[in-house]
């Protein structure tokens, strides 16, 4: 046995699909072998699942046939009082690679870039919102964002949290009080991009976790409450070619490298075709609006917070320099997904050597022609769905998938009020 899996007694094999929900299989610790080699059987259904539960049901994803989650037990480890975890990959009943598994798709990029000489780093901020456990909010009179009455509102979930991820390995740079009410930032340390996913992936898991043992429930909804503060999912990401920084220590604006301009100019410019993988959910435009730090506007520019892609200045210690912060994500998003189309998006960028667009010194609110990345869950599916660039990242079975899942939340809920959806679908992610 693993020394990582000692006192486990059950093993949860974990995905996220397309609808950015993680599902899982678990198995008693005695079958962890099993679960490695063989893995455990899963419909391919559980790729068009949507947040209300419905199955948006496709050509390709009906009611027949079998796939495998497979975990990999070198990635296991143990959580306490008996439960395990492992990201776990989608695969054939052969064991062959899916084009479907959204975990592999992210390792195919990262494989992609190395080809061409290129490694990426990624960090994911998870922004969650605090609830009673019965989801209502809590009584949070003194709440300010960055405040320590916030902090010391929730102190022994804090630090229980902390504590649990020192624990299993998690990589937390830094905790906050963000701005909604009983809203909170945990942001992981840069590491290699899949690992980054399994990370955002592992950091819900121990705040659902540690939150319950409080009595207390999280949202990673994009909007918990009309009319509150929207939960962002921002990457850090940056890249190296042949180990030097593209973002530092070149001679363009700033410090960036020719190569650094064309990462951005791919990122700026594919933004508006991948926002409904990266914003996709019925909530998340209402999220994604100017004034709320959530990254609205296809534009980048030096700590520029209101800009989607926000060039961040190096900092000590950071392996590969200065890093951009992109924010227009949402948790509603596959994190493996997101990961993978931004650096699906600054490859393109590189490849055809995309000029730097030019750089928004303001708020993009108040600069003529900024544009704005789409308005409405509608206008960010058909941007996705006629997107050759998106389909050729994506592949054909995941933007199939995904499209229906999202199709499904438009037509079924895309006309009712906000009071109603938010409340919904508050934990449709947690
Ligand atoms: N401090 C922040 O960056 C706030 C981010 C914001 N909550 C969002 O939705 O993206």
């Amino acid at each position: 046995m693993d020394p990582e899996l000692t006192g486990a007694r059950l093993l949860a094999g974990t995905i996220v699909d397309p609808a950015g929900v993680i599902r899982a299989k678990q198995v008693p610790i005695a079958r962890a072998a099993a679960f490695e080699e063989h893995g455990m059987g899963a419909s391919p259904s559980w790729n068009v699942f949507c947040i209300d539960n419905a199955v948006a049901f496709t050509p390709r994803f009906g009611v027949v046939g079998d796939l495998r989650l497979r975990v990999d037990l070198a990635t296991a480890r143990s959580l306490g009082d008996g439960l395990a975890w492992a990201p776990a990959e989608m695969v054939t009943q052969d064991g062959e690679p899916t084009a479907v598994c959204t975990r592999t798709l992210l390792g195919r990029r990262v494989s992609a870039l190395a080809a061409d000489g290129f490694t990426a780093r990624a960090g994911g901020e998870v922004e969650f919102v605090l609830t009673e456990g019965d989801g209502t909010p809590r009584h949070t009179p003194k709440w300010n964002p960055y405040g320590l009455s916030a902090v010391l509102d929730a102190e022994a979930f804090l630090t229980d949290l902390a504590g649990t991820a020192e624990a299993v390995g998690l990589p937390v740079e830094q905790v906050h009080a963000e701005y909604g009410d009983g809203q909170f930032e945990l942001s992981l340390s840069p590491t290699d991009p899949v690992t980054a996913a399994d990370n955002v992936v592992l950091a819900r898991i121990l705040i659902g976790r540690v939150a319950r043992r409080h009595g207390l429930a999280a949202s990673f909804s994009p909007l918990p409450f009309a009319g509150g503060s929207g939960n962002g999912a921002h990457l850090h990401l940056s890249l190296a070619w042949q180990g030097r920084p593209l973002l530092s220590g070149g001679d363009g604006p700033h410090g960036l490298t020719h190569d650094g301009g064309a990462m951005i100019g791919g990122l700026v410019a594919g933004l508006p075709e991948v926002t409904g993988v990266l914003a996709g959910s019925v909530l998340s435009a209402q999220r994604l609006r100017p004034g709320q730090w959530a990254g609205a506007f296809a534009c980048w520019g030096l700590e520029n917070r209101e800009a989607a892609v926000r060039l961040c200045a190096a900092t000590p210690g950071a392996a590969h320099g200065a890093s951009l912060e992109v924010k227009c994500g949402d948790p509603s998003a596959n994190p493996y997904l997101a990961v993978a189309v931004l650096l699906g998006l600054a490859h393109d960028g590189l490849t055809r050597e995309a000029a730097l667009p030019p750089e928004i010194t303001a708020d993009p609110a108040t600069v003529a022609g900024a544009l704005r990345l789409p308005v409405s869950q509608a206008s960010a599916l058909r941007a996705l769905e006629e997107s050759a660039l998106a389909r050729r990242l994506l592949g054909e079975e995941i933007l199939e998938a995904l499209l229906a899942v999202r199709r499904h939340e438009l037509d079924s809920y895309g006309e009712r009020d906000l009071a109603t959806i938010t409340e919904l679908f508050r934990f449709a992610w947690s």
